[in-house]
Parts: C-alpha cells; structure tokens; sequence
C-alpha cells in the first residue's frame, strides 16, 4: 500500500497522481535510456566476442538483466528488492524501500523513488558483474557532450578571468565600493552560469544533440536566460558569503561536462576572492542519472581543460581569440589540478546522492555527511534532482517558502545556508510569487518540466 494521496496538495509526486510528464518518462524517455545502455554494453560484447570469451558471457548476461528491467516497468510489475552489491548501501536502500513502498508497483511508486530505484538497480547489475565493475556506461555521451560545448567553455573562461582580475584590482585609483559593487556584479554572473549550466542534463534529453546543445549555451552566453529565472535570491547569497569567511564551502555537484565546467568556475571564484579556503565538491559515487559526476569525470574535465591540445582542431587552431581563450583555460585549470593536490578542493563521495531520501532524512540518515555539510557556510545543490529532493519532491503550492518546503535542514541555529541552483525539469517548485507563476500556468504548457526556466534559492540557515 501507498501512503500518499492524490487528492490535496501537498502531495507526493508520483506517476498515478501525474499523467503526463512522468508516464513519458517511464514508458518513452528512461526506457530510451537503459535501452542506450543495451546498445552500449552490446558493442562491448561484440568486440571480446573472439578476443575475451567471458567478459562476452558477462556481457550478455547483463543484457539480459536490462532487458527483464525494461520489461517489469513496461508491464508495471512491483518494485523488487535490490540485489546486494555489497557496496554498502542496498541493505539501506531495500528497508527504505519495504518500510514505505512494499508492494508499489512503478506506476503506483513516487516518480522519484522509482527512477533513483531503476539507476541504483542498474548500477547493481554491472557491480555485480565480474569484468564490467567499473564500467561507465555514460562514459561515452558525456565526453562527447563536453567536447561540443568547447565554443561556450572557451567564451566563459574569458569572461570569468576578467571578471575576477577586475574585483581583485588593488589599485589606489580605484574606490572600494566600486570594487564591491564589481563583486556583486561578478557573483551574479557566477551563479547564472552555474545555474543554466544545469540545462544540458542527459537524462532529460538523452538524445542531446550538438546544434541544441549550442543553442542552450548561446542563450547562456547571451544573457537571454535571465529573462528565465522565476525567483532569484541572489543578492542575499552575495551577503551571506561577504558576511564572513568560510572555512570550506560546499557544491553538491549535478552533471558532468557543460555543468560541472560551470560549478569549476563558481568554485574559483570563491577562492580566487578569498570567500573560503577550501571547496567541497559532492559527486556521485556509481553513474548516476546519465550525466551525473562520478570522481572520475571529475578529473577527467579538469585534467582535459589543463591540457590546451583537449580542444585545438583544424577548425580553430588559426583563430587567434580563441587560442588565446584556450590559454587562459590551460592556466586556470592547472591552478585547479594543484588545488586539487593540496586539499584546497576536494571530491567526496557518499552513498546518500544515491540513494532514494528526501534530504530532510539527511541528518537522520547520513549524520557524517551532514556534519560535514553543516561545517561548510554555504552548500550550493545543483540541479532537478537535488531540487526535488531537497523539497521532498512534494506538489507544495508553488507560493509555498522555500524555507518551508526543505524542512528541518533549514533549522536557524545549526545549518548552513542551503542554495538551491536549478533549471526546472519536473512540475514541483516552490518559492514562486503569484503575479510570476499565474501567467506562466495559463500560457505556457508543463512551464516548469520544459527545462527552460530556472530558480536560485535560499535557505539562510544559520545566517537568517
Ligand atoms: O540533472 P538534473 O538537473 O538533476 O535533472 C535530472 C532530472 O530531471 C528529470 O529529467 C525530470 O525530473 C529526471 O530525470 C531527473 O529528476
């Protein structure tokens, strides 16, 4: 039995209560996904068919556990415990899942719960494997979709450098409050870019290709997106990171590539200013909702950013701006590999990102992440998923405090300041005024599941 209802907001979002944003994704769009995933092990099969017999086998046989996956969601069968993997977690995971959602079929289970199920599930078959272990299934999509995104990569190093070279002038002739107001100014920039960032996710548009990818990061580069946003506490985040110098900083990471470029120069910002000494990035540990950040990706997009060859090609290598750009970058991400070796960035993994919790369960869950969240000032959370966690993916009014909906991580004694940086992919929101979000439900169908509009929130925590 469930123990949601339908009828009276606020309720929990599920496939039954919502036709049809989630009913796409579970019968079209994430079928698409694990079948990408078929697609992709198969190649592998094809290849050690004469070369390496029982990794062939291995293969083969994870094929078939997708292709039963594909068919208990097709045929709505119940959510079945998780096989162990013995990573940890499952025991975890599969009494959540009987304590709340025994004998919930997919269409029955919460939206969330049943997508985080289906990629912790997935994730379980190649663990559980003999040669596919630490196998990266999305490995592929989200090199190329970082490689693609080179023109807007090569613009917004530009524009970031200037932007910190002007706030940190030290020049007599130039008075204080115009470098606070600079300041200002910049961080805003920072946090649009983080923010739109989020739009290039591959598991809300698994089929991504180069020219929308474009597209997405034109209308970034543009400034055209800020016409986009819906509710922007961002001036109040400024004042809380001038208010007083963190000893660390954290970023619950989201997608890889694009994204995670965008989140690398948040995090030098920070440092560069000298808002905190140390920036802890949050990944996931397993591949996670296509795109998400594995430690792997991690080092992979610094690593390649440091190298100036990663984006040089017979198209561009005459172009003097650009090679320039491209400089800049290799310079900055060489500061970022040696932050990396000194343990003025950092990468942390923990079980919870992927686990199916609502992050008011954070402290009673995962007490040692959420001790270690709570010695940050800020903790940034990008993206869809975090969102819908953080507001327990509950259909809250949309007028509805932010501060409200994220529950008891936003206790004013104790917690930090919780920031929310997220283009919109799944019809919950909150912290919306009325006179922005009635013209949007009466003139722009599924507004806040398209991707187009955008949040930046703020719980103040113990900076309230
Ligand atoms: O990468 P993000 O921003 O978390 O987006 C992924 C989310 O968007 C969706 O496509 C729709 O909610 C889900 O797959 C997931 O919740």
């Amino acid at each position: 039995m469930s123990n949601y209802s339908c009828s009276e907001p606020p309720y929990n979002y599920t496939t039954a209560c919502n036709g049809e944003f989630t009913m796409e994704s579970l019968q079209v769009r994430v079928p698409f996904i694990v079948t990408e995933i078929i697609n992709t092990v198969h190649r592998q099969v094809s290849k050690a068919l004469t070369t390496d017999p029982s990794k062939a086998e291995d293969g083969k046989l994870i094929i078939s556990q997708l292709t039963t996956l594909i068919h208990e969601m097709s045929t709505n069968k119940p959510l079945t415990p998780i096989q162990d993997d013995h990573i940890g977690d499952i025991p975890q995971i599969n009494s959540f899942l009987s304590k709340y959602y025994q004998e919930n079929t997919w269409i029955d289970a919460p939206f969330l719960y049943w997508e985080t199920y289906l990629y912790r599930r997935i994730a379980g078959i190649f663990l559980r494997s003999n040669n596919f272990k630490s196998f990266d299934y999305f490995a592929d999509s989200k090199k190329k979709a970082f490689l693609d995104s080179v023109s807007a990569i090569a613009q917004l190093v530009a524009k970031v450098d200037l932007l910190v070279s002007e706030c940190s002038e030290t020049s007599a002739s130039v008075a204080q409050d115009t470098i606070q107001k600079r300041k200002l100014v910049g961080f805003l920039e920072i946090l649009q870019i983080s923010l739109w960032g989020n739009q290039t996710d591959l598991s809300m548009f698994p089929d991504l290709k180069t020219a929308d990818l474009e597209k997405m990061q034109a209308n970034l580069l543009s400034g055209d997106n800020k016409h986009n946003l819906v509710s922007n506490d961002s001036e109040a985040i400024f004042h809380i990171a001038e208010s007083a110098k963190a000893d660390s900083i954290s970023i619950v990471l989201d997608n890889s590539g694009f994204e995670l470029f965008g989140d690398l120069l948040l995090a030098h910002w920070l440092i560069e200013l000298g808002y905190t000494s140390k920036v802890i990035f949050h990944s996931k540990n397993i591949p996670w909702y296509v795109s998400d950040v594995t430690p792997w990706d991690f080092s992979y997009v610094v690593d390649s950013c440091a190298n100036k060859d990663t984006f040089i090609n017979d198209t561009n290598k005459s172009d003097p701006s650009f090679l320039e750009n491209i400089a800049t970058l290799s310079t900055m991400a060489q500061k970022w590999q040696s932050h990396l070796k000194s343990g003025v960035w950092q990468v942390q993994s923990h079980h919870f990102w992927t686990g199916p919790y609502q992050y008011t369960l954070l402290p009673e869950i995962a007490p040692d992440l959420w001790a270690t969240l709570s010695q940050s000032n800020l903790v940034f959370f990008k993206g869809d998923l975090n969102y819908r966690k953080l507001i327990s993916d509950l259909a809250w009014p949309t007028d509805t405090p932010f501060v409200r909906a994220i529950g008891a991580i936003a206790d004013s004694t104790t917690a930090p300041a919780i920031i929310a940086l997220r283009t919109s992919k799944a019809e919950v929101m909150v912290g919306v005024d009325p006179e922005t979000f009635k013209p949007l439900d009466k003139n722009v169908p599924n507004w806040k599941s398209i991707g187009k509009y955008g949040v930046i929130q703020c719980s103040s925590g113990r900076f309230a």
